[in-house]
């Protein structure tokens, strides 16, 4: 079993569980008292990098990262920052996260939120809207069927969810283009071997149609390696670990945010 295997084993039961606690038509009704979700995508497409950052305790790779007691006084931080979203893991066994952070950051900043999780059903999109996410991660490689990618996808549009479709090799990229897909992040780390490589990017931006807005995703760790990522075609950089562990994360995300690349050709 990959890790990547291993953690969807373990999210489909912590579903399990919330789905016997909470059935589906009460979490729908419940919608009715969510304001509407942001749309990130203004701020995305401006010039200028914009930062994903990311609350996030503990991962597969490197195991505990830091406490975060409080994450909506991280997000915050992020958020006077200029962060142009806030990423919160959901992931309880892995990432050490829950739905509860998701609704205390969103109690607290007003800059769109994503649900970082595993996502592979129904249940999940609407649990994401009714926390008060207004993005939700898809990826390509936890829903391998195409058609049920598509109407993940669909459906998170008509809760008014913007999806971050994930991809990781050539063959997601063609089926998040396929999808018509907005939002393509490339995770640099592979999620069934947790390596991580900075070349993955470049490699697969290129075959990204321009229409869409590209995320670089994980390894990102200095304002140096954001500007590599904007010349490479990044609009979007998603920043977890260097930013939790950062004693000043609102410097961190301003100091990455808004960069227009290393200026190749433009000193003249
Ligand atoms: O902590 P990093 O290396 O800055 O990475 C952040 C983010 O890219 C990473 O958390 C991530 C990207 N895609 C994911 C999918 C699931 C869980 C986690 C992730």
């Amino acid at each position: 079993m990959s890790v990547l295997d291993d953690i969807v084993a373990g999210v489909r039961l912590d579903l399990a569980r919330r789905e016997a606690e909470t059935p589906l038509h009460e979490l729908r009704a419940m919608l009715a008292d969510v304001a509407p979700a942001l749309d990130p995508m203004p701020h995305f497409r401006a010039a200028g990098s914009s930062v994903i950052a990311e609350v996030k305790r503990s991962s597969p790779s490197k195991g505990h990262l830091a406490d975060i007691p409080e994450p909506a006084d991280l997000a915050a931080a992020y958020a006077r920052g200029g962060a142009g979203a806030i990423s919160v893991l959901t992931e309880e066994r892995r990432f050490k996260g829950s739905l509860a952070d998701l609704r205390a950051v969103r109690a607290r900043v007003d800059v769109p939120i994503l649900r970082k999780d595993f996502i592979f059903s129904t249940y999940q999109l609407v649990e994401a809207r009714a926390a008060g996410a207004d993005l939700v991660l898809l990826m390509a490689s936890v829903v391998t069927d195409q058609s049920e990618l598509r109407r993940l996808h669909d459906e998170a549009g008509e809760l008014g969810l913007t999806v971050l479709l994930e991809v990781h090799d050539e063959e997601e990229v063609a089926r998040a283009a396929d999808l018509g897909a907005q939002l393509v992040g490339v995770n640099a780390r592979n999620l069934k071997t947790l390596e991580v490589d900075t070349s993955t990017f470049s490699r697969l931006a290129p075959l990204v149609p321009d229409t869409a807005v590209k995320v670089a995703e994980s390894g990102i760790f200095s304002p140096d390696d954001v500007n590599g990522y904007v010349d490479e075609g990044a609009r979007v950089v998603l920043v977890g670990e260097a930013l939790v562990k950062d004693g000043d994360p609102e410097q961190g995300v301003r100091s990455m945010t808004g960069l227009t690349g290393r200026g190749t050709g433009a000193e003249a």
